[in-house]
């Protein structure tokens, strides 16, 4: 169901968020939400199961239907009758959102408060983020917070490469993730591609990280750290896959551009590329709404939702071939370096 609300309605959701939140919270605890999406159900029978008052039910779950979240059947004048069905994926999106692993928490950790209340100062130049957030990181620890940040935020990417796997990675033999984090990705790659080897390239003080993710996982002799910058030297070469995760976002245009072209250089003939990350559409950017909002505050963080054409048109233009959305909950933009045998 999609539901476009005016202005002045969005705005009485918005200014009562907290209560909105709350009402689903207690409806994903109570076990409702299951209930709900299993439906049509009555709201005499949800009443009975769950031990509340039909009335008071009858006004909470005015509040879900209201957020668009809810359908609603009311055939008579008795309440009781009326049932309810929850829109697909309700229960997961909450869980995702207000559970005990949400992205949502994790980002409150951030020290947005510093420019709430204080954006038209933060507009004008006046008031950042504190240097902490600049980057690159400055100590190893600051380093180790941001890439086990990244890593809690992966789960989508993992999910396409891991549906995809087949196609991707049945012919590769080395694949260079260029910003790969703390390995994270590519243990995950690596566990559904046997004869693959992966090599993380990323800034020096990233090492450990890596070699911390290998012990881990245990892909001691498969998984390879590669110390680097992409802005001071080019990307190494012998691989025939390369990837860019939630990397090109972060620069503007024309440095994502430089990039595809350096990853053009280096890889193998018949060489893939894969980029992966949030590609802008409304429900992303709804979801990318807390970094739009803190980074504000942070002038060395680009941060550009880019539409999957952006990426598409780039690889043509730079030489790649085959150029492919695959589908997913993050999608996957790939293409092929020519072999020179066609
Ligand atoms: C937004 S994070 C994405 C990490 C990981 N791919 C993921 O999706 O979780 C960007 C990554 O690029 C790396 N990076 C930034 N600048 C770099 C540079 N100049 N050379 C190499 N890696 C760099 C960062 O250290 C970080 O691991």
């Amino acid at each position: 169901m999609t539901v476009t609300l005016s202005p002045r309605a969005l705005m009485s959701l918005l200014v009562n968020g907290p209560k909105a939140t709350d009402v689903l919270h207690t409806a994903l605890d109570l076990g409702l939400l299951d209930a709900l999406e299993a439906g049509p159900v009555r709201l005499d029978a949800l009443a009975t199961r769950f031990g509340v008052l039909p009335l008071r039910l009858y006004k909470f779950l005015d509040c879900i239907e209201s957020l668009g979240l809810l359908t609603r059947d009311e055939p008579d004048d008795d309440i009781g009758a009326t049932s309810y069905r929850a829109v697909p994926g309700l229960r997961d999106a909450v869980n995702a959102v207000v559970g005990p692993d949400a992205t949502e928490r994790d980002r409150d950790r951030y020290p947005w408060r510093q420019l709430h209340g204080r954006l038209a100062e933060s507009l004008r130049g006046e008031v950042s983020i504190d240097d902490g957030f600049a980057w690159p990181p400055k100590t190893a620890e600051q380093t180790a917070e941001f890439e086990r940040s990244m890593a809690l935020g992966l789960g989508p990417a993992i999910e396409t490469v891991r549906r995809h796997s087949d196609r991707l990675w049945s012919d590769r033999h080395r694949l260079l993730d260029v910003g790969g984090g703390d390995g994270t990705l590519a243990a995950h790659i690596l566990d559904t591609a046997p004869d693959l080897r992966a090599d993380v390239y990323n800034l020096p003080a990233v090492a450990p990280l890596v070699a911390a993710t290998r012990d881990a996982r245990g892909h001691a002799d498969r998984l390879g750290f590669v110390g680097g910058d992409f802005f001071v030297e080019p990307l190494p070469r012998g691989y025939d896959a390369l990837s860019f995760v939630r990397v090109l976002h972060d620069w503007p245009n024309a440095v994502a551009r430089e990039l595809v072209q350096q990853a053009y250089a280096a890889l193998d003939p018949g060489g893939l590329i894969l980029i992966c990350e949030e590609f802008r559409t409304p429900d992303r950017l709804a979801m990318q709404f807390f970094w739009s909002y803190f980074l504000i505050g942070v002038d060395s963080s680009v941060s550009r939702l880019r539409e999957a054409d952006f990426y598409t048109k780039l690889l043509t233009e730079v030489g790649f071939q085959d150029v492919a959305v695959l589908p997913g909950t993050w999608e996957l933009v790939i293409a092929y370096k020519p072999s020179g045998r066609e």
